[in-house]
């Protein structure tokens, strides 16, 4: 049976992780609707990859639950892998292999056949450019074609659900603008949950902020509700202040 359209695709439930007595992450908790573009907001050491990693079933919380379609990511975790799409902060990349031949395996340990590995890879090349570099050692691509191959492993097996951690730090203005051209494209078949502290960057592609500090959820709402007064920059200053 298809679910309603606006059913919770994403949905993190009272996740805390510790690190001994510190709490990188305190009772975090929201859920994102199918289709929607959200970004996870928040200053450098907030919580967001934290909490993408439980998302995503790298990383077990100390308490709480991560679904995905639904699936608990760490007891059904083979149904929520093959939902999800993530760009890890520092990209899952294998230094001495090429795009090509880390892609090919990407694709063969998700279990996609020979032909539909084919068309993938075509897909994803294109979509991510990557055709300049195809043989190309990735020690030896600059941090824009990394990213982008990081990005082409996410897209790799056509999953539902995109969980991309700064998707466009590092990169220059033009690839920058390609980049989110690609997430504004994906964004109308798939659920994205990216993070970032680019303000811009919110408005360009998302049409909900869920903003994390000091670990804890302090705000989330719409776009529009970010900017109200239109100043999203003088809303950041004040989430993390008052909230401190
Ligand atoms: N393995 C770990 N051991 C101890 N503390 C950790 C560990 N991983 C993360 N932390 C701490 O948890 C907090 C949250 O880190 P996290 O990487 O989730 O933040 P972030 O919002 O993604 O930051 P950034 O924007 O700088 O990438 C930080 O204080 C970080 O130092």
């Amino acid at each position: 049976m298809n679910k309603p359209e606006n059913s919770a695709v994403i949905e993190a439930i009272g996740l805390s992780k510790f690190y001994g007595p510190f709490a990188a992450i305190s009772d975090v908790s929201f859920q994102i609707p199918r289709g929607q573009v959200a970004a996870f907001l928040g200053p450098n050491g907030a919580g967001k990859s934290t909490t993408m990693k439980c998302l995503t079933g790298f990383l077990a919380p100390t308490h709480g639950t991560a679904k995905i379609g639904g699936h608990d990511v760490l007891e059904d975790r083979m149904a929520a892998a093959k939902m999800i799409g993530y760009l890890p902060e520092n990209g899952p990349l294998y230094a001495e292999m090429t795009p090509q031949s880390f892609l090919k395996y990407m694709g063969e340990a998700r279990g996609l056949k020979r032909q539909q590995l084919k068309d993938r890879l075509d897909y994803v090349v294109e979509q991510c450019a990557l055709g300049g570099v195809y043989g190309k050692a990735i020690s030896k691509l600059s941090k824009g074609y990394r990213q982008r191959v990081g990005m082409a492993q996410a897209l790799l097996h056509d999953p539902e659900v995109l969980i991309l951690d700064e998707p466009t730090a590092g990169l220059d203005p033009n690839q920058i603008h390609q980049v989110r051209d690609l997430i504004t494209r994906l964004s109308e078949t798939k659920t994205i949950l990216l993070s970032t502290h680019i303000l811009q960057e919110v408005e360009a592609i998302a049409g909900r902020v869920v903003f994390i500090f000091n670990g804890r959820i302090v705000f989330d709402g719409t776009v529009a509700e970010m900017a109200a007064g239109g100043d999203m920059e003088a809303k950041f200053r004040e989430l993390t202040t008052t909230a401190a």
